[in-house]
C-alpha cells in the first residue's frame, strides 16, 4: 500500500442561534448555553507530507484584509492541531498546511476553531494514527472551546466553556445571509466587556422554544427565538453594527443577531429569494464589507476524495 502524500478536508463555519453566557468562572471562562449551527461556508484544509520541523502554513481566499489578518506561525490554531495530534500519536509532525479560506477571520463564526478541527482530522487520516471520534474531541477541546462543534457539525448544545456537546434534531433547512464586517473582534475583549457590563449575570438556561422551533424547520419561530447574549458587548465596542443589523430586519429578516462575539451579523430569510433581497439590501446600506448566503445544517469534517483535494 503507497503512502498518502496529502490529505483534504472540508469544514463549516457556525452561526450561534442561543449564546446564554453566564458569570465569569474562577479559571476565566464563562459557563455557557451556546447552541451552534453549522452553516454552508467552508474552509478546505490540505496538509502535505513535508520534511520534519516545523509546519510550514499558507492561506489564500476569503476577503484579503481578512487573510492578512491569519498568522503564519506555530500560533496558527491549524499548526497547534497538528503538533498535538502528532504527540498524541507518537509521530513526527512533517506536514505543510493550506488553509483555502470562506470563514471570517475572527468574525464570530470559528474559522480558526474550523480549521484546527479540519486538521486533527486530516492528520489522523494521513499518519493513520487511529484516533477514534472521541480521542478527537478530547483533543479538539484542549485547543479551545469552539473546536469540538466542527468536528460534528450540525446542530448542537454545548455546556460547560461550550466544549460538552450535545446533538439537537434540526427539521428543515434554514437559509442565511451574512454581512462580513471589515475588521474583526477579539473573543477574549468581547467577553471581557460583557463581563463590565453584566456583573451579576444569571446561569446561562436553555431556551426551549427555540429547540422546538429548530426540530420543527420552523424559520419564523427560530428567528423569533435567536438570541445572543455577546451581542451587547459586540454593540457596545462596534456601535455600526447596529446599523447593519437594522437593515437586514428592515429587508425582511425573520431574526438578526450579531454571530457569537462578532463582528459577523446573521440573518434568517424565509427563502433564497428573500435572501436574496436582504443580501442587496445590506449591499446597498453600504454597512457591511461583503454578504454571503449559506443554509445550514450541515455536515461537520469531512474528507475529500484525492481528485477533490
Ligand atoms: C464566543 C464563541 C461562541 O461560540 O465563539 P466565537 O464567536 O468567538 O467564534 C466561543 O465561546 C469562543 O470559543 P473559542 O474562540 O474557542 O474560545 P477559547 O479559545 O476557548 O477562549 C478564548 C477566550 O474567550 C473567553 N472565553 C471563551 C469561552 C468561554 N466559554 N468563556 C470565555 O470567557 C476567554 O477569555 C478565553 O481566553
Ligand atoms: N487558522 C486560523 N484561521 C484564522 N484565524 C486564526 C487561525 N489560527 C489562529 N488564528 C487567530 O485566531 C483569531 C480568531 O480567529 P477566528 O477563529 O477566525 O475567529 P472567531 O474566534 O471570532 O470565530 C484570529 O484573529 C487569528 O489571529
Amino acid at each position: 500500500m503507497t503512502a498518502m502524500t496529502a490529505v483534504t478536508v472540508r469544514v463549516p463555519a457556525k452561526v450561534n442561534l442561543q449564546l446564554a453566557v453566564g458569570p465569569a468562572r474562577e479559571d476565566g471562562y464563562h459557563d455557557l448555553v451556546n447552541v451552534f449551527h453549522a452553516v454552508s461556508l467552508f474552509d478546505e484544509v490540505t496538509v502535505t507530507r513535508a520534511e520534519p520541523g516545523p509546519s510550514r502554513l499558507s492561506v489564500a481566499g476569503g476577503l484579503d484584509s481578512h487573510t492578512a489578518r491569519v498568522p503564519l506561525d506555530g500560533t496558527n490554531l491549524a499548526a497547534r492541531a497538528a503538533e498535538l495530534l502528532a504527540r498524541e500519536a507518537g509521530v513526527e509532525a512533517a506536514v505543510s498546511i493550506h488553509l483555502a479560506k470562506a470563514i471570517p477571520v475572527a468574525g464570530g463564526m470559528a474559522g480558526g476553531s474550523a480549521d484546527a478541527a479540519a486538521t486533527l482530522v486530516a492528520c489522523n487520516t494521513l499518519w493513520r494514527a487511529g484516533l477514534s471520534d472521541a480521542d478527537l474531541h478530547a483533543l479538539a477541546a484542549r485547543l479551545g472551546s469552539d473546536v469540538p462543534f466542527p468536528l460534528l457539525g450540525g446542530s448542537a448544545v454545548g455546556t460547560g466553556r461550550g466544549e460538552h456537546l450535545t446533538p439537537m434534531p434540526c427539521g428543515g433547512r434554514f437559509t442565511w445571509v451574512f454581512a462580513l464586517a471589515e475588521g474583526g473582534l477579539s473573543t477574549a475583549a468581547v467577553f471581557g466587556e460583557y463581563d463590565r457590563l453584566r456583573p451579576d449575570a444569571p446561569r446561562p438556561e436553555p431556551d426551549p422554544s427555540l429547540a422546538a422551533a429548530l426540530a420543527a424547520g420552523d424559520a419564523p419561530a427560530l428567528g423569533a427565538a435567536l438570541s445572543n447574549d455577546l451581542q451587547r458587548a459586540a454593540l457596545s465596542l462596534r456601535p455600526e453594527l447596529r446599523r447593519t443589523l437594522d437593515a437586514g430586519r428592515a429587508a425582511g429578516a425573520l431574526g438578526a443577531i450579531v454571530s457569537g462575539s462578532g463582528p459577523t451579523c446573521a440573518f434568517l430569510a424565509a427563502d433564497g429569494a428573500a435572501a436574496g433581497e436582504i443580501a442587496a439590501a445590506l449591499a446597498e446600506s453600504g454597512h457591511c464589507a461583503r454578504t454571503v448566503q449559506a443554509y445550514g445544517d450541515v455536515p461537520g469534517a469531512t474528507v475529500l476524495p484525492p481528485s477533490a483535494g
